[in-house]
C-alpha cells in the first residue's frame, strides 16, 4: 500500500531569508499574514517578492496568502497583478457566499477555509462549506486573536473527524504534539507557526528543522 504522508505548512514568515531556508528544509507549504493588525503581517509589495523568489526556487512548495474578513477587491488588489500565491486561506468569518464569489474570481487559487473551534457546535458549520473550498483548516479559538495563538483546540474536538476535502490541523502544534496528532488524529496536514518562533514572524530555524523532521519520519 503507499503510503500518504503528512504535509507541512510553516506560516508566519516574514523575509526572504527565512522562507528559501523553510523550503530547503521540507516543508510543503508556506504562509505569509496579510492581516493588518497581526504581529506577523507583511506588505503586499513583500509578499509579492517572497512569494515570486518561492516560485523560482522552489515551485513545489505551496505559497499560502492568510487573510481574514477582507473585501474581495482588497484581495485581488495585494496581488499587485497576476497572484504569485498558489493558495488564499480565508482565516476569518467568511461566509459560503464570499467564498463562491472569490474562487470565481480567482478560480486558479486554491482556497482553504480556517475554521475556529470553540465547542462541538462550531465542527457542524464545516460541512456546507466543503463544495466550496478546497481543504479545510481547523484552529483553536481565542478572544484575543483570529490566528497565531499557540493554544490548542481541545482533544475533545478532535476525535473521529471526517470530511470530504483535505484538512490541516493548526493551533499550538508543537514538537510534544506530533506523535499524538500523527497516531491518532491523522489531519492530511499540520500547521506550526508560533512554536518555532524566537518573536512573531521570526522563526527559529533549528525548531522548524526538527518538527518537520519528526512529522516526515514518524510513521504508523
Ligand atoms: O499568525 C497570525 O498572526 C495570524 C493572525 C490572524 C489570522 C491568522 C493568523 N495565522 C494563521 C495561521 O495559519 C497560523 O499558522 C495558525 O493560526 C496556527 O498558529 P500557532 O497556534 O501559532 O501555531
Amino acid at each position: 500500500m503507499l503510503e500518504t504522508k503528512t504535509l507541512v505548512k510553516i506560516c508566519g514568515i516574514t523575509s526572504i531569508e527565512q522562507a528559501v531556508q523553510v523550503a530547503e528544509l521540507g516543508t510543503n507549504a508556506i504562509g505569509i499574514i496579510s492581516v493588518d493588525e497581526s504581529p506577523r503581517y507583511i506588505s503586499p509589495e513583500k509578499k509579492k517578492i517572497i512569494f515570486k523568489t518561492l516560485k523560482d526556487l522552489y515551485p513545489n512548495v505551496e505559497r499560502v496568502s492568510v487573510v481574514k474578513n477582507s473585501p474581495i477587491d482588497s484581495i485581488i488588489k495585494g496581488f499587485l497583478g497576476e497572484p504569485n500565491e498558489t493558495i488564499i486561506q480565508l482565516h476569518g468569518d467568511e461566509d459560503i457566499d464570499y467564498c463562491q464569489k472569490l474562487k470565481k474570481r480567482i478560480p486558479d487559487v486554491g482556497l482553504w477555509k480556517a475554521f475556529r473551534i470553540k465547542n462541538k457546535k462550531d465542527l457542524e458549520k464545516i460541512k456546507p462549506y466543503e463544495n466550496f473550498i478546497d481543504a479545510i483548516l481547523l484552529d483553536s479559538w481565542n478572544k484575543e486573536t483570529y490566528g497565531g495563538s499557540g493554544k490548542r483546540i481541545k482533544q475533545q474536538y478532535l476525535e473521529d473527524l471526517s470530511f470530504s476535502k483535505p484538512w490541516w490541523i493548526a493551533g499550538g502544534v508543537s514538537t510534544e504534539w506530533i506523535v499524538e496528532i500523527l497516531k491518532n488524529i491523522k489531519p492530511n496536514g499540520i500547521d506550526i507557526s508560533s512554536s518555532v518562533e524566537t518573536s512573531p514572524g521570526i522563526k527559529d530555524i533549528h525548531k522548524v528543522g526538527l518538527i518537520i523532521k519528526e512529522i516526515k519520519n514518524t510513521n504508523f
